[in-house]
């Protein structure tokens, strides 16, 4: 834990999982609002947005709204027809690309898994699906855009672009683009491990069968694949770093026996803690195995593990963020056999350079051949 002085902000910055759970458990009423940016001010409307406003009584109505009307479990899966209608355009298009002699053009799946994150979150979200690729990368970019200008140093003129020409939502730019670089960087991992992709392959083929789709039902059955999703998220997690503020009173808060002054801003750096050795076997290694003994969910009860934050703050989108992740990653895995455009060791097909913003995109998109993986599997 370190309490640094950003200008006459105090600002505590939290790498161990044991601060962690004092703010978001213990202590989690009193860290219950969010760093209040001048960024965040701009774009979210005065900080208005469920994300951002502060903790009180309008934040609590409007999450309550958000989670009874989109992000219960029952709304969630009803919403099953419109993940299935687009992930079947997405695996359409890459089918396209791909030919039974193994010959493709190699697509970049980057831009794809946008939008198509694009279209489920805005049909499911917003009630409308935005058609035309035109629209849909326009909405994708603006998701990205949202989230790199969310940290930056305010200058108020460089949001005016994105403020003319469309209306910030942050559930929508919440499930759009942490999805779809969740699901880009998991695809990333299993390309550098094969074997690890083998496994999953097989695991996906093996609960399939035959069948013509992929039924999200039988997700539950994939074990190996919901691991594959938790290491993914641990070691590219999509927001590394949980943004809290400390209530202003007159009281300071105990934390970790240190006494922290009111108004503190607070970075949980997820990204350390998830690679903590005290408390990972060799956390830089993409090992899905390591949630094979223990009984870590994606509820923010662990936190060792803290993808989706917790406590009052945490991720109110994440069994939607998780089924969307496997399903997708599911269909990837069932549909194709993937290689590197000019076969492995090409050096950028291994660049792993993150852009900095809010959620980490990979910056050079994947880019892969689609092998179509078997005759029997054409509909
Ligand atoms: C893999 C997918 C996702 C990841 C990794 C993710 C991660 C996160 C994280 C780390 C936070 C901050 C938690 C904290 O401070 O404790 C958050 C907040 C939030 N997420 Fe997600 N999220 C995902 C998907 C979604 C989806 C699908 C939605 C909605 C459709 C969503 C909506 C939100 C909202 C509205 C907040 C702000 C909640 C508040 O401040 O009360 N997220 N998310």
């Amino acid at each position: 834990m370190l309490l640094l002085y950003l200008g006459g902000a105090p600002t505590l910055v939290v790498n161990s999982a044991k601060i962690a759970k004092e703010i978001m458990k213990t202590h989690d009423i009193a860290f219950a609002n969010r760093v209040q940016t001048r960024a965040a001010d701009a774009l979210m409307y005065g900080c208005t947005s469920l994300g951002f406003a502060p903790h009180g009584e309008y934040w609590i109505q409007m999450r309550r709204i958000c989670v009874l009307e989109l992000l219960s479990i029952k709304r969630v899966q009803s919403f099953h027809f419109v993940r299935e209608e687009e992930v079947a355009t997405m695996i359409e298009k890459i089918r396209n690309n791909t030919s039974l002699d193994g010959g493709a053009n190699s697509v970049n799946l980057g831009d794809m898994l946008v939008n198509t994150m694009t279209s489920i979150i805005s049909r499911c979200i917003l009630g409308k699906k935005y058609e035309g690729e035109e629209n849909k990368k326009r909405f994708g970019q603006f998701a990205r855009n949202g989230m790199e200008l969310l940290i930056e140093t305010p200058n108020t003129n460089s949001y005016s672009n994105i403020l003319d020409t469309t209306t910030p939502q942050d559930m929508f730019i919440g499930g759009t683009d942490t999805t779809s670089t969740a699901i880009e960087w998991a695809m990333t991992e299993l390309i550098k491990n094969p074997t690890k992709l083998k496994k999953a392959q097989e695991e996906v083929r093996r609960v399939e069968g035959e069948k013509s789709k992929v039924n999200e039902d039988d997700i539950d059955q994939m074990v190996y694949l919901n691991w594959v999703v938790k290491e993914a998220l641990s070691l590219r997690a999509p927001i590394p770093y949980l943004f809290r503020q400390e209530s202003i009173g007159n009281e300071s808060t105990k934390l970790g026996g240190y006494d922290i002054p009111p108004g503190a801003r607070v970075f949980i750096n997820a990204w350390a803690i998830h690679r903590d050795p005290k408390i990972w076997d060799n956390p830089e290694d993409f090992v899905p195995e390591r949630f094979a003994n223990n009984l870590i969910d994606f509820t923010g009860q662990d936190f060792n593990f803290n993808p989706f934050g917790a406590g009052r703050r945490g991720c109110p989108g994440f069994s939607f963020g998780v089924l969307i992740v496997e399903y997708v990653l599911a269909n990837l895995l069932y549909w194709f056999d993937w290689k590197y455009p000019s076969g492995p060791g090409r050096e950028e097909d291994f660049d792993m350079s993150e852009v900095t913003s809010l959620v980490v995109d990979k910056k050079i998109p994947l880019q892969l051949v689609p092998v179509l993986h078997s005759p029997s599997f054409i509909t």
